[in-house]
């Protein structure tokens, strides 16, 4: 990887909550190069914010370094936060300005003449298709339409990363759709990286180019997708017998041949993980026709996120946590849905 735009080593943070240390990220180490899309994948409380914010300056560390578009997270957050884009959890509603005068001001905080910063939202108001609802007040707009202004209030100083915080949760599926069109629009005209968490494995699966997955404050997997799902967990193999008696004398060959442990699903279906499930699949059909057990049903589902992350931890990220509406965040954290880098409000933090 060439100097990679996004670095960390060692980064911690531990929070004191009613005089009790709560480890909310260890040891964070992070290489992401320059144009990158990754996605943060993990539980509710997994320390996937708390691990942006402190790349974004918005929180300083407990220990640990980090670096962003060449500057120090600490030391120079000034720096980081020109280089930077942030779109937090929160969304723009509390504000009663038009959509582009709004992007106007977003300019002006950053230091941007008023033709610049105008010309840059006519281009985000067109790339984001805000354009029907430029002259409108924020208040009014849709769940969806404030994420789409939120991006582009994130990205009116051309900055070199954009850090997103769930961008898309508690939108309808068709707004999550529209929204990563825009997304994945943007990126591929600017080739800004792109460091996004989120709740949803489908998003991680089909959009990123790397997850990391994170839990209790640790990332445990780190890789492409595809990847992941092929090594850290296989295909799933469901089995039917049509009878109990059937299902007995078939169970411990499906075992042998796939080498798994066997699960009961009721009396006459088991269930089994096996990597390359498709490849097995014809054997499998032979061996249980040759020991007199032959299966009346065989479906083979591949792998998700999910089973990844089962296999690694024991639970299932949708056991976890809701990943369908949004966490509440706790008041600690109530911030600005978009960084501008006059607010250093969690400076002292
Ligand atoms: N400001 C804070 N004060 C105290 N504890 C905090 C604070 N922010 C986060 N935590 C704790 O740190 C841990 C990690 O939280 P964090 O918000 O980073 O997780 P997350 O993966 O982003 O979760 P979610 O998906 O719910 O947003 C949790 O145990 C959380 O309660």
């Amino acid at each position: 990887m060439d100097t990679p735009i996004i670095t960390a080593r060692g980064l911690s943070k531990t929070f004191t909550v009613a005089r009790r240390p709560v480890a909310a990220v260890t040891d964070l180490d992070l290489d992401v190069a320059e144009g990158e899309l990754v996605a943060f994948l993990g539980p509710n409380g997994a320390g996937k914010s708390t691990s942006i914010r402190m790349l974004t300056t918005l929180l300083p560390a407990t220990s640990g370094t980090a670096r962003v578009a060449g500057y120090d997270v600490a030391s120079e957050r000034s720096r980081v936060r020109h280089a930077i884009g942030y779109v937090g959890q929160g969304n723009s509603a509390g504000h009663n300005q038009r959509v582009r005068d709004e992007l106007l001001s977003q300019g002006a905080f950053y230091g941007m003449t008023r033709r610049d910063a105008a010309r840059r939202a006519d281009e985000l108001i067109d790339s984001l298709d805000l354009g029907a609802l430029a002259g409108r007040g924020v208040m009014g707009l849709s769940g969806g339409q404030k994420r789409r202004l939120d991006i582009a209030l994130g990205l009116i100083h051309t900055p070199r990363v954009l850090f997103l915080d769930e961008p898309s949760t508690g939108l309808d599926p068709q707004s999550r759709a529209n929204l990563w069109e825009h997304i994945l629009e943007l990126r591929r005209k600017s080739g800004t990286t792109v460091f996004l968490t989120t709740h949803y494995l489908e998003e991680a699966d089909q959009f990123a180019e790397r997850v990391l997955i994170m839990d209790q404050g640790r990332v445990i997997a780190d890789d492409v997708a595809s990847r992941l799902k092929s090594e850290l967990a296989g295909d799933v193999i469901t089995v039917g017998f049509g009878d109990p008696a059937r299902a007995e004398t078939g169970t411990p060959v499906v075992a042998r041949l796939t080498g798994g442990d066997t699960e009961q699903v009721d009396s006459a279906t088991i269930r089994v993980t096996a990597k390359a499930g498709d490849v097995l699949l014809p054997a499998l059909v032979r061996a249980l026709d040759e020991a007199g057990a032959p299966a009346a049903r065989i479906a083979l589902r591949e792998p998700t996120l999910d089973d990844v992350f089962l296999s690694l931890t024991g639970r299932s990220l949708r056991d976890t946590g809701d990943t369908s509406s949004p966490p509440s965040p706790s008041p600690e954290s109530a911030e600005p849905a978009v960084l501008v880098p006059a607010h250093d409000r969690s400076e002292s933090r």
